[in-house]
């Protein structure tokens, strides 16, 4: 234990020694950083109390942390009994932080997730009291299904914690007294802090500016989640990277992308690597399309302005869906180790082809009426400027150049104001070589080859399409699933993924936050068509509100020899 402590500081030490800012940027014990295999290791032994403690309380999948000190190691107790966490939740006031990080820090500490001594501030300009902030959040927690009993018990506990400072984001001053506010909370104690960066893109600096120089720990580390997006192209998301770490370093940047903090991507990894029967066929030889859909049956109501700056293609493509990609497609990581993962991840992106405008089509929805209902069109929004040409949505062919993936089509399709909500992996299997049952298919034998679908939301779930014969005395076949449908499997709430990225910034776990090099790589991706998309002023095809989105993405698709596994379901 003590040796541990020891190695922690003197690495610490020299990271801050090199680091610009070594006075101010205090030591964060980077455990990750100092003990790779460590820190997955006291989590994996965490979770393994939890596993224990689940069949008393249910729990997701932490290790009680506030009242299970009796089954925890000793190191464990000493590091908790003498320590604070303080979360600061900047950008308190908006709605990332009223619909997801509140309620998941709650859901967090419902759970036992949390550290004992914990204590969430809430940051933002709007004048608030503690109480009122208390108010606005308690609007948003909710209890897990199967343990409501003492919910408003629970609640109190978690709101007696919240406090509030009002402040601007690029005052020194400001976070200077929320300093002294945090350590009237730490009371002395070694003292972690965690920010959340939940404000637009444009304050970011600043308030890294101001929280490192004036309001870091002195004692224990300094963590900062930083939401997406990282920039809107190379050179922004490199300059955006180059000024945050001028205060910070790289061990302390958590780059949230909340997909990867979704159940069924973190199970896609679980999935391949540990079950024979699919990592052969994870190959050019057996896969003919890998397709990643998302699609949504809502607009951009309320976000108009943000995502006009932005559009579909850098909201949603160029890093959750992209991000999917690299886990399906990685090679074997030496090791889970976040480190490990990651760098094969930046491999796999490396390898991929710069999107080209001609693998491309753009689409934007116009107003709609449906069932006496009107549904306003994209530009209808008064945010979004009448002439603007910002794709909602996209659909794009990519291409991996390695020994595995060489001509495989990686199609990808992302929208808002489609006709359903959902998000997966469709992956379509070549045909079965010289089929003794050709002539038995009802169907085109085009359509009868297999497809494994990696439903990631909503209703979880990962099926495998299968020929079968129909029970009988003919000989007939057909097509059906083998079904894992998570909710009858797992009859209970699967956590929000910003519960599982929050507790595992906490924990020092990095392997589903985004490296910089991982980020350089992605932006090197689609900088090329989104500049000459904008350059071209490239018009997008008009769709309903509601419907199945443009046509255009079954030629993309069909350039390929591709069929869209949504709308063949549908
Ligand atoms: N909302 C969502 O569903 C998602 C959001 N994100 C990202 O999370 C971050 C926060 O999103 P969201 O909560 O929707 O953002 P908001 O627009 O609600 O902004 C959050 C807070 O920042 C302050 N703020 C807003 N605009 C400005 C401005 N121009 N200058 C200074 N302060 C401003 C406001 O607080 P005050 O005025 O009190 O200071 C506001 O309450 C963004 O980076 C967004 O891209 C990512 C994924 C999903
Ligand atoms: O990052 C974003 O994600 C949401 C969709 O997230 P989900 O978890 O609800 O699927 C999307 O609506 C938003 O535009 C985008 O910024």
């Amino acid at each position: 234990m003590a040796t541990h402590t020891m190695i922690a500081h003197s690495s610490s030490s020299a990271l801050a020694a090199s680091s610009p800012l070594k006075e101010t940027l205090p030591l964060f014990t980077t455990r990750s950083l100092t003990f790779p295999r460590k820190s997955s290791f006291s989590r994996l032994r965490l979770r393994f109390f939890a596993e224990k403690l689940s069949q008393l309380d249910s729990s997701n999948g932490c290790a009680s942390l506030q009242d299970s000190g009796e089954h925890l190691t000793e190191e464990h107790d000493t590091k908790e009994e003498s320590s604070t966490l303080s979360i600061t939740v900047v950008g308190a006031s908006g709605d990332l932080a009223k619909k997801k990080i509140f309620p998941a820090l709650f859901a967090l500490f419902y759970e036992g997730c949390l550290p004992q001594d914990f204590s969430v501030f809430g940051y933002a300009r709007t004048k608030l009291t503690h109480e009122e902030l208390r108010v606005m959040i308690s609007r948003t927690l909710t209890c897990r299904i199967d343990q409501r009993e003492n919910c408003v018990d629970k609640m109190d506990q978690f709101l007696k914690r919240c406090f509030y400072h009002s402040g601007q984001y690029n005052s020194e001053d400001d976070f200077a007294e929320l300093n002294t506010k945090l350590k009237e909370k730490e009371e002395g104690k070694l003292s972690n802090r965690l920010y959340y960066l939940s404000i637009p893109p444009n304050i970011f600096v600043d308030v890294v500016r101001c929280a490192s120089l004036r309001a870091s720990s002195v004692n224990g580390w300094t963590r900062v989640i930083v939401e997406k997006p990282f920039g809107r192209d190379s050179e922004s998301s490199g300059e955006l990277t180059r000024c945050l770490k001028q205060y910070l370093t790289e061990e302390q940047i958590f780059r949230i992308d909340h997909y990867l903090g979704k159940e069924l991507v973190e199970n896609l990894s679980v999935l391949r690597f540990s079950n024979l029967v699919f990592e052969p066929l994870w190959s050019r030889n057996y896969i003919r399309n890998v397709q990643l859909i998302f699609s949504e049956d809502f607009g951009t109501e309320g976000r108009g302005g943000y995502f006009d700056q932005y559009g579909i293609i850098r909201d949603i493509m160029q890093n959750h869906l992209l991000q999917i990609l690299a886990l399906f497609a990685m090679e074997t990581p030496v090791s889970l180790d976040a480190e490990d993962i990651r760098s094969e991840k930046v491999k796999v992106l490396r390898s991929m082809k710069p999107l080209l405008l001609q693998d491309m089509i753009v689409g934007q929805y116009k107003g709609h009426s449906k069932g006496g209902k009107a549904y306003p069109g994209y530009t209808d929004d008064p945010t979004v400027p009448k002439n603007s040409l910002t794709p909602t949505f996209a659909a794009a062919a990519m291409f991996i150049n390695n020994a595995r993936w060489d001509g495989v089509p990686f199609l990808m399709k992302a929208g808002k104001a489609l006709h359903t909500r959902g998000a997966e992996i469709r992956v379509q299997f070549r045909h079965v070589p010289g089929n003794l049952y050709k002539k038995n298919f009802a169907t085109d034998l085009d359509k009868a080859t297999n497809e494994l679908v990696i439903r990631v939301q909503p209703d979880e779930g990962i099926y495998l399409r299968i020929n079968n014969k129909v029970p009988g005395l003919g000989m007939r076949l057909d097509r059906s699933d083998l079904n894992l449908l998570y909710r009858s499997r797992y009859p209970r709430e699967i956590p929000d993924a910003y519960e599982r990225l929050l507790l595992d910034a906490i924990e020092g776990e990095r392997r589903l936050f985004i490296r910089s090099d991982e980020l350089d790589a992605a932006w090197d991706l689609f900088t090329p068509a989104l500049k000459e998309l904008e350059q071209k002023k490239i018009v997008p095809e008009l769709y309903p509100y509601g419907s199945r989105g443009p046509v255009g993405a079954h030629y993309l698709a069909s350039k390929y020899n591709v069929r869209w596994g949504d709308l063949e379901d549908a």
